[in-house]
This record gives structure tokens, sequence and C-alpha cells, in this order.
């Protein structure tokens, strides 16, 4: 595709960390030409001045949010803001003809009274609501390619999903029985300043947070699984913060339902389970994860496990949390509802150590 061809796309939101990986990934996407910045107290200011490092490639300015001249300007949106104010722009940016992908929860869930309970707003958005796809392309493949407003899964639930997937789809694991014990680095707490992210507070420190169902991704990850198995399930979900910047080490147990299956047999039902997924990497018998594995890359390395002693799968599953878990899961969406190769202008090689 040459420049003449190239899909224009707008990020609002782009000051922040996930605005700023979309920034990344779409300059070197050979299909798309970023035309539109747009931001809160960000707007007016030169996009390098808040990402000095990127001032040799990008020379946009951040504009004020202004539908009209976005959708003016704009065959795509990503929309990467705090939760609550996509809901307000997509049905305009839809009605005006552009395709949106949005990274927050607005378009998360399948039932809109959950949402309400957990993120406090309103909706009078019911039916563009009607039409969002979750963007796990994994598991929504197929109607992510035909959809034109795709709701991300972030970054604790894409880790999560993905460990958890195979065995709920194969009916596996007992009901009930799984426990997601996730960690994930500062960032994802985004740019914005916040006490439990300052460097003294955070690093040589590890705490839980959101414990006994208290997170609000624990019904997002609920609605995913229910759907999998086919009937209301529950999943104990704790997550925690530790001091790194970036990536997400999910492990999840599980108690198997047949108690007769061992490691070599999960490992060949995860492999066909992903066999045409190419950012899903399920590793060799014995093998564990580490989060820099997956470091700047789109990519999920799934580690299969089984304790014969107490019957329990253990599925150790390793993302970026601003690239699969964030930006780069926008991006793959993207791909797909252009008919694109799903792999097309993602990284796929982490810088190691
Ligand atoms: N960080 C992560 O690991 C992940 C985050 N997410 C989700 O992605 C979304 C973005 O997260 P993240 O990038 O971390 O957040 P940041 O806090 O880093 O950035 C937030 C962005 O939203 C903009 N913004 C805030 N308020 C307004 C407003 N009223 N109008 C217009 N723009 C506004 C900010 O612009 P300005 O600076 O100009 O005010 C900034 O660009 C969130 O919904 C988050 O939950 C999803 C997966 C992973
Ligand atoms: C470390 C940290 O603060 N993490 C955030 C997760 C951010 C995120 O990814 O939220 P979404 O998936 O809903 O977009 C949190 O626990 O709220």
């Amino acid at each position: 595709m040459g420049d003449a061809e190239q899909i224009s796309v707008g990020i609002v939101g782009a000051s922040g960390y996930g605005g700023v990986q979309l920034v990344r990934l779409l300059q070197d996407h050979p299909n798309v030409k970023i035309v539109y910045l747009g931001g809160d107290s960000s707007a007016g200011k030169p996009f390098y001045t808040l990402y000095p490092h990127l001032s040799h490639c990008i020379d946009l300015m951040v504009e004020p949010i202004d539908l009209d001249h976005i959708a003016s300007q704009c065959q795509v949106v990503f929309l990467s803001l705090p939760n609550g104010l996509a809901l307000k722009m997509a049905p305009q940016l839809l009605e005006k003809g552009c395709k949106v992908l949005d990274l927050s929860a607005d378009y998360r869930f399948f039932n809109l009274d959950t949402y309400k309970k957990w993120y406090g707003s309103e909706r009078d958005d019911k039916e563009i609501a009607s039409t969002a796809v979750y963007g796990l392309p994994e598991l929504y493949r197929d109607r992510i390619s035909q959809a034109q407003l795709i709701g991300c899964p972030g970054c604790y639930v894409t880790a999560s999903l993905l460990a958890l997937s195979p065995l709920l789809k194969q009916g596996l694991i007992a009901t009930d029985s799984a426990i997601i014990d996730a960690k994930s680095g500062t960032s994802g707490g985004g740019r914005q300043a916040k006490t439990n992210l300052l460097h003294s507070e955070a690093d040589n420190a590890i705490s839980a947070y959101g414990v006994a169902g208290h997170h609000r991704h624990t019904p997002e990850i609920e609605q995913i699984c229910s759907d999998l198995a086919g009937h209301d399930l529950k999943v104990q979900f704790t997550p925690h913060l530790i001091p790194m910047a970036r990536g997400i080490l999910a492990t999840v147990y599980a108690t198997l339902r047949d108690p007769g299956l061992v490691r070599e047999d999960l490992i060949t039902i995860y492999t066909a389970f992903y066999r045409n997924s190419p950012w899903v990497k399920v590793l060799p018998s014995g093998t564990y994860p580490q989060t820099k594995w997956a470091s700047g890359t789109n990519l999920c390395y799934l580690g299969v496990e089984v304790d014969q002693r107490t019957n329990r799968v253990i599925v150790m599953s390793v993302i970026d949390n601003l690239i699969k878990g964030q930006a780069g899961q926008g991006v793959q969406c993207l791909n797909l509802m252009m008919g694109w190769d799903e792999t097309l202008g993602l990284p796929k090689l982490s810088f190691y150590p």
C-alpha cells in the first residue's frame, strides 16, 4: 500500500501512555498515517514537547477535542481516555462514518447494568453499545473483522483470559475453581500522577489491592469466562502492584475435572487452541515465562503446568501491559477490521536482556 492509499488515523488521549504507544506503533505501520492527536490539558502543545524522544519523527500538535473536526480528518479513531469519556464520543464518530477502537472499559460490557454498577456512568448510547465487539482477537476474531466499534480489553483481563480460555472452552476445570494471581508494573496506572505510583511508594514494595472481588476487572473477566463456558461462573482475581515500569504476569490456578490429565496433555490442548493465533506462544514443557520476554512486543507467552498432588493446572501468562494489554491489542483489532494481516506493523521481538 503506497502513501496515497494509507488510511488516516486519529488518537484521542495521545499524551497518555496508551497514546504514546499508539503513536509509536502506528508510525511504523505501513498502511496507516497519523493525522490527528487530541487531548485535554495537553491541547495546544506540540506532541514532541510531551515526548521529546519522538521529536525526530512526529511533528503534530495535540489538538482540542472537536468531534466534527476529528471525523472530517480521520477514517479510524483510537480513544485512549479515562473510563466514561469514550461513551460520549463514539456515537457521534460512528455516525459520521469513522471506525472507533476504544481502549477504556466503556464498550467492553455485554450488560450495561454491570458497567453502571462498577463504573458509575449513566448510558444513553445503548443502541450503539449493543453493536460493540469485545476486542480480544484470539476469541472474537470473526466478529472484530465485521465491526465498526471495538471495546478493547486491558492488561490484566487480556493476560488472564488468554491463560483461562482453552480450559473453559473445553470444559476442563471445575466451575468457579479458577484463581488469578496477577502482578502489574506501575505504567498500568497511566501517566497521570497518583500517590501509589510514586517511585518512593512503589519501589522496594509489592502489594495486593482490590482483593475479594473488589477490582473492576473481576466482572469483566467473569463475563468472558461465562461466555466461553456457556454458563455463569465466578473467578477469584487478585491484582498486585510491583516495582517495574511495564509488564504483567498472571498466574492462574484451577482444579482439573479429569485427574488423569498431565502437563503434556494440556500443552497439546493449548497449542491446538492457539494454532491460528500468531500473538500467543505456548511454551515447551517445563518452561515458564518472564515479563521481559514480552516487553515491547504484542506477544503473550503461556507456560502450562499440572500439579498432580493437588490436581490443579497452573498457567503462567505474560504480556506487555501497554502493547498486547492496550495499544497493540487495538492495532491488532484494526488490522482485522481492515482485512489486513493480524501481525501487520506490530513488534514481535523484545529487547533482551
Ligand atoms: N496503562 C495501561 O496499562 C492500560 C490502560 N488501559 C486503559 O486505557 C485508557 C488510557 O489509559 P492510559 O493511557 O494509561 O492513561 P493516561 O492517564 O496515561 O492518559 C490519559 C489520557 O486521557 C486524556 N484525557 C483525560 N481527561 C480527558 C478529557 N476530559 N478529555 C479529553 N482527554 C482527556 C489525557 O489527556 P491530557 O494529558 O491532554 O489531559 C491523556 O492523554 C484508560 O481507560 C485505561 O484504563 C487499558 C489497558 C492497559
Ligand atoms: C497498576 C494499575 O493501577 N493498574 C490498573 C489497570 C489499568 C487497566 O489496564 O485498566 P483497564 O484494563 O480497565 O483499561 C488498575 O488496577 O486499575
